[in-house]
């Protein structure tokens, strides 16, 4: 019987002849929830827990806009794969929910130059070009997506944390100094501890992406960005109960307090995309920074430890985009471990016998 096939004889629905394991996953922000809930659904673990040192709404997380569409992610194939399939899992699980916070809005990206289709064009069956009435004045060029995916990040948060526990999942508020902490009661460990990982495992690649939003109360039928300066962005985003205008990119700017400059400059760009949206005719409900985990690439790879004794599962590095990649990278993290199973198991079997 290939390792694909179910085994009859197998009460659960296994999908391959690994054991049943007790699985952790270092942190509680989108990556981590969605890469909590796909492994509980998949029934192949005896158990599942989240150790993070910060929960929800304290998680980088809850500070994102947060809508579907790939930005400052990495590898551009692999960012249009699993955007396709977050998209995919949206409208399978969660756009039907009214609990998850998550609505469709029309999506445009606006230019003022021409541009070519982007990479993750061939991914995203709904992409079209922007039609010229869609373009504000000083704008040539533009990308549409129609049924586009926008959470309210604060309830889509509790809505995952919600769900991951309703599936059993058990969540332990602690900071993990070391990784062989875990090692003492795991032998599996995914991480998905975003800027996290530059502590946790010594990775000086991945650095913050500073993002300031200004949320308000104002609506409006569609999300417009202008990204051409991908630091100091003009984005109106409108969600289930408010509205996000944005934005900044500030590369290795670790502070997290809004600045008055930021806010200015963002309501100053946003005005020049829709003057319905200038200063003096928005109400203002808060201002919001976040450190987005930027990395040349999304690490999503196994690294055996201890010898061959330890498996993690890097799950970190999604930029502008872990709302947008998030539930492609879950699953993608999920096989990881299938893969890396047998190799644990035999090393363990191995040193059983010495
Ligand atoms: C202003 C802004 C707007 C954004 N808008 C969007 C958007 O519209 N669409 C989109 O797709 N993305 C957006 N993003 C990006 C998105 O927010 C991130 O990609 C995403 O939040 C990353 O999720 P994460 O779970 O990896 O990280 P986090 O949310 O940072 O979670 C990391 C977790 O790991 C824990 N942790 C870290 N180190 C340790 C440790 N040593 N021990 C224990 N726990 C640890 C933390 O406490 C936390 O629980 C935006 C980001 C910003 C800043
Ligand atoms: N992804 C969001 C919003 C955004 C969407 C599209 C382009 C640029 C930014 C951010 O990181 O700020």
């Amino acid at each position: 019987m290939n390792k694909n096939q179910n085994n009859n004889n197998n009460n659960n629905n296994n999908n391959n002849n690994n054991p049943k394991i007790n699985l952790l996953i270092i942190g509680c922000g989108c990556i981590g929830l969605s890469t909590g809930i796909i492994a509980l659904k998949s029934g192949n673990y005896k158990s599942v827990s989240i150790w993070a040192k910060d929960l929800p709404p304290n998680t980088t997380s809850n500070k994102a806009a947060a809508l579907w569409y790939p930005f400052l992610c990495n590898p551009p194939d692999l960012v249009g794969k699993w955007s396709a399939e977050t998209m995919q899992y949206y409208k399978d699980h969660i756009i039907n929910d009214p609990k998850s916070g998550t609505i469709t809005k029309k999506v445009n990206e606006i230019f003022r130059h021409p541009h070519e289709d982007p990479e993750w064009r061939p991914y995203i069956k709904s992409f079209r070009r922007a039609r010229k009435d869609e373009l504000p004045d000083g704008y040539v060029d533009g990308y549409a997506i129609d049924d586009g995916f926008v959470m309210d990040t604060d309830i889509y948060m509790d809505y995952l944390v919600d769900t991951f526990k309703s599936l059993g999942g058990v969540i332990d508020q602690r900071y993990v100094f070391d990784i062989r902490e875990a090692f003492v009661h795991f032998d599996v460990v995914v991480n998905c501890t975003g800027l996290g990982s530059r502590e946790l495992f010594n990775d000086r690649t991945i650095y913050p992406g500073r993002g300031q939003i200004v949320v308000i109360k104002n609506t409006t039928d569609r999300s417009i960005m202008d990204e051409e300066d991908q630091n100091q962005m003009a984005y109106i985003i409108p969600r289930l109960t408010n509205t996000v205008l944005g934005g900044t990119n500030q590369e290795h700017d670790y502070n997290l307090n809004p600045t008055k400059k930021d806010t200015e400059g963002i309501l100053k760009r946003v005005a020049m995309i829709s003057p319905r949206f200038a200063k003096n005719r928005i109400e203002i409900q808060g201002v919001k920074v976040g450190l987005r985990p930027a990395r040349h690439e999304i690490r999503l790879e196994n690294e055996f430890f201890e010898g061959g004794s330890k498996l993690v599962v890097h799950n970190y590095g999604h930029g502008g985009s872990g709302f947008t990649v998030s539930w492609g990278c879950a699953i993608e993290a999920v096989k990881l471990i299938d893969q890396g199973l047998p190799k644990l198991l035999h090393f363990n079997k191995l040193t059983s016998k010495l």
